[in-house]
């Protein structure tokens, strides 16, 4: 039967602990605001006794989300709680999260205290948290460390003082999966009262396991999941809650569900990226801009041919419109094609043979070929349909800068000129003459290929015409050609095949 797994989201607590993530309350809303869309059914919002600033956070936050439960972080410290449970004074549904160091290095040389007394704090503070709301969350920090028998003791005491939920952390992100899957078993059968509280995980990233980690204590009974978006958090990051609920998604037979609303997971994480200054590895699993992008040949044309040949997950689950097809060095005749024909140039046989040469060439020369660079290639390569076409073009200067152009029209040929405020400006005008269409010329761009003064210059136009944009492109060495030629190049895609001519 499948059960439902709790999404515990400490964005905003751990998360927030690392330098440069600071968000005051105003920011914090707004992040709260996205993880309630999201799904998440706990909102870890902060440490209220640390500072005024976070301590107003969880009050605000409590009072702009409603769904999902509002939790404050407390350590084992009567007045830490006390503020705590004022912070939450709010919250529809509260949570106070208090706990203890559990491993003999936190007992004996941060603490500088005795098994048992901590055990006698865990359960003063479970008591004490009690006083003020139903659902207390229990922390055994350093929990990946400890000793197996002294956690279940400290665990089992938590239970019997009231708490709901026990949280099994591993703080230094030391354990491995099955150390860890091992952990939550060992719970599961030793801790007598354990069927009355909810285990949870809680896994730092410091050895690059906290989503193996996390998801192995869930295959052995884990029912609730402490994640960040992103993966953020103290040194190497908490375990990310995209990870572990696409993990979850994509396999079926771990017996839980969440309640995550899987397509608000990308804008969620963009969102916390740039709050939180924050940058994601393009490599970064679900959310990294590679994560569903293709560069190789072989797995281009796989995925061309069928999708799940290379993706194990459809984008748009996670709210990515489309997986992209990148082209690069490694790309073969597959993903050629497929870009040309997606540029509106089918390419077959021979010819496609010929651009694949000349795209290998440029690809070797640049790291990555854009739109731009296809439409040039290809260029050299199409029959020349072109209804209008561009012959002579001529300019002089002097008192007036005057440029004329000759233009074959469907089979009649027409002579033109304008002046204007420089040639480029000239040749235009003198096209608008000939060319007898309702265009605007929205945006022109000249770049030199290389640096010198001799180079080939490359120019794009967008014409508008009817709302819509037409694009032309050209070089060569002469502005004043690249420029008509571009121009002709835009005139020629307008949906009226038949320019009247003046
Ligand atoms: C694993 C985690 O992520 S835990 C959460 C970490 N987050 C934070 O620490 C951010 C918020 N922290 C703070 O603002 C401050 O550290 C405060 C307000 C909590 C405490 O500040 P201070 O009173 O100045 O103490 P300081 O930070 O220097 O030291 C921590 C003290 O808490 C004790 N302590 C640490 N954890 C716990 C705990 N869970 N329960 C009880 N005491 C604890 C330490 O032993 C130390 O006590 P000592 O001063 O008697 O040696
Ligand atoms: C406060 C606890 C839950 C924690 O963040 C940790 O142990 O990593
Ligand atoms: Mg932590």
């Amino acid at each position: 039967m499948m059960e439902k797994l709790w999404i515990f989201d400490t964005t905003l607590r751990d998360g927030e602990q690392v330098p440069g993530c600071q968000l005051d309350s105003f920011e914090k809303i707004i992040v709260a605001q996205a993880l309630e869309r999201l799904g998440v059914d706990i909102i870890e919002a902060g440490f209220p006794i640390s500072s005024p600033g976070d301590f107003n956070s969880v009050v605000e936050i409590s009072k702009a989300v409603s769904d999902p439960i509002i939790c404050a972080l407390s350590r084992a410290v009567e007045k830490d709680i006390e503020v705590a449970a004022d912070a939450l004074k709010y919250a529809k549904r509260g949570r106070i999260h208090t706990g203890i160091g559990v491993s003999e290095y936190h007992i004996l040389h941060k603490l500088r205290s005795t098994p048992e007394k901590v055990i006698e704090r865990a359960v003063h503070a479970v008591k004490f948290a009690k006083r003020y709301v139903e659902d207390v969350e229990f922390y055994a920090e350093d929990a990946g460390r400890a000793d197996n028998e002294y956690l279940a003791r400290i665990v089992e005491a938590a239970i019997h003082a009231g708490a709901t939920v026990v949280n099994i952390p591993d703080t230094t992100g030391y354990c491995l999966p099955e150390q860890y899957a091992q952990k939550i078993k060992f719970l599961k059968e030793n801790v007598s009262n354990i069927h009355k509280a909810i285990i949870a995980t809680h896994c730092h990233n410091d050895l690059g396991m906290a989503t193996a980690n996390t998801i192995a204590g869930v295959q052995h009974g884990a029912r609730q999941v402490e994640v960040t978006i992103n993966g953020i958090g103290e040194r190497a990051g908490n375990t990310s809650l995209e990870e572990v609920v696409m993990a979850i998604k994509c396999h079926s037979d771990i017996p839980v569900f969440t309640s995550i609303n899987t397509p608000k997971i990308y804008e969620t994480s963009r969102l916390i990226s740039k709050l939180m200054n924050m940058p994601i590895q393009p490599n970064k699993a679900i959310v990294g801009r590679n994560a569903f992008a293709h560069s190789s040949g072989i797995h281009q044309d796989g995925v061309l041919k069928h999708r799940e040949n290379y993706e194990i997950m459809d984008p748009k689950d996670v709210g990515v419109e489309e997986s992209s097809i990148v082209l690069t060095a490694r790309s073969g005749r597959a993903a050629l094609k497929h870009h040309l024909q997606l540029l509106g140039f089918p390419c077959e046989g021979d010819k496609l043979e010929l651009v694949y040469n000349d795209f290998l060439k440029l690809a070797d020369a640049k790291r990555d070929i854009g739109r731009k660079d296809l439409l040039q290639l290809v260029g050299e390569y199409l029959e020349d349909n072109s209804f209008v076409q561009l012959g002579k073009v001529s300019y002089q200067y002097g008192d007036v800068v005057k440029s004329t152009v000759e233009l074959t029209i469907g089979d009649k040929k027409s002579t033109s000129s304008a002046e204007g405020n420089g040639p480029v400006d000239a040749v235009i005008k003198a096209i608008e003459k000939v060319v007898e269409q309702e265009i605007e010329l929205d945006e022109f761009l000249i770049q030199s290929m290389a640096k010198g003064s001799d180079d080939v210059c490359k120019v794009h136009m967008r014409l508008m015409h009817n709302n819509k944009p037409y694009h032309g492109f050209a070089s060569h060495t002469d502005i004043v050609l690249a420029s008509a030629q571009a121009f002709v190049d835009a005139i020629n895609k307008l949906p009226v095949k038949q320019p009247a001519i003046n």
